[in-house]
């Protein structure tokens, strides 16, 4: 379906029946990121997987502010109140675990159980912020000078998707696909506006967060395992695990664990 908010058109997919799982894909991601797990998570949840704005089928604006990850929260809740949800667990991967966080602490009365794969809070300095929004800002001006072929190339040879070289062909060509469909304009605005250096650094707000916490992350992904250990911490009601054999994209690299760890901590 299709649902306007503010003036952007979201394309939202609904699946299954049962407490209602708010599920947030990653950066180049769309809704099928969640496909596979449809089967599974149906029977226990009323799946609500909407494309990010810039991602998929649903609308790449022009005006930056659109994509600041506290209105696309915003966005998030009124996609839920205009298909009648209250309250929901949220899963989000990567940069829709980023997402996902915003949402639980801009509207916790909205969120009952938090699933974060392979996130962050955003980044502790402001320091490390302005040089992670230069980065970005750079990348998202060579997607759209260079195109998304290109850009693609580039993303799923980064060192943080290394592991992902062991994925069966057909997996990988999949994920290449569903990359490629994005917008060149949805991507580079997304990375500008809700890139991890734009956003608001949750860290000095995680104690605040009284929902059950779930932080997956793939043992191989030293750099947000460090991360995840550190959010721990900080939070009250925080479990952490890590995947065996698997690294940044843990919900690809190791599906039927990743579905089953998340089907227990949901029931
Ligand atoms: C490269 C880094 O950050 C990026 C990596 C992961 C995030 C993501 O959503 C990728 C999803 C995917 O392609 O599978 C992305 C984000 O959070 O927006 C980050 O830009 C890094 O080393 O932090």
């Amino acid at each position: 379906m299709n649902v306007e908010i503010d003036g952007i058109r979201y394309h939202v997919e609904k699946y299954g029946e049962g407490f209602p799982l708010l599920l947030l894909h990653g950066f180049t991601g769309d809704s099928s990121t969640w496909t596979p797990f449809c089967p599974i998570w149906g029977k226990h949840s009323t799946l609500i997987i909407p494309d990010i704005i810039g991602h998929g089928k649903s609308e790449s604006p022009e005006k930056l502010n659109h994509y600041q990850i506290d209105s696309v929260a915003n966005d998030l809740k009124g996609i839920l109140d205009e298909i009648g949800i209250n309250q929901v667990d949220v899963l989000g991967y990567s940069m829709g675990g980023r997402l996902a966080l915003t949402f639980a602490l801009l509207f916790p009365e909205r969120v009952r159980k938090l699933i974060l794969e392979s996130t962050s809070p955003g980044l502790l300095t402001e320091e490390e912020r302005e040089v992670r929004r230069m980065k970005d800002g750079e990348l998202a001006k060579c997607i759209l000078k260079d195109g998304i072929r290109s850009f693609v190339d580039y993303w799923e040879a980064i060192p943080l998707f290394s592991t992902m070289s062991r994925l069966p062909a057909a997996a990988k060509e999949t994920i290449r696909i569903q990359r490629l469909n994005n917008s060149p304009k949805g991507l580079a605005n997304s990375l500008v506006g809700m890139g991890t250096g734009s956003q608001t650094s949750w860290w000095w707000n995680l104690s605040q967060i009284t929902n059950e916490v779930l932080l997956l992350t793939g043992e191989e992904d030293i750099k947000f395992c460090e991360i995840a250990k550190k959010m721990q911490k900080e939070l009250q009601n925080g479990t952490w695990i890590t995947i065996k054999n698997s690294g940044h994209a843990i919900h690809v690299e190791e599906t039927e664990k990743f579905g089953t760890i998340v089907s227990d901590f949901l029931s």
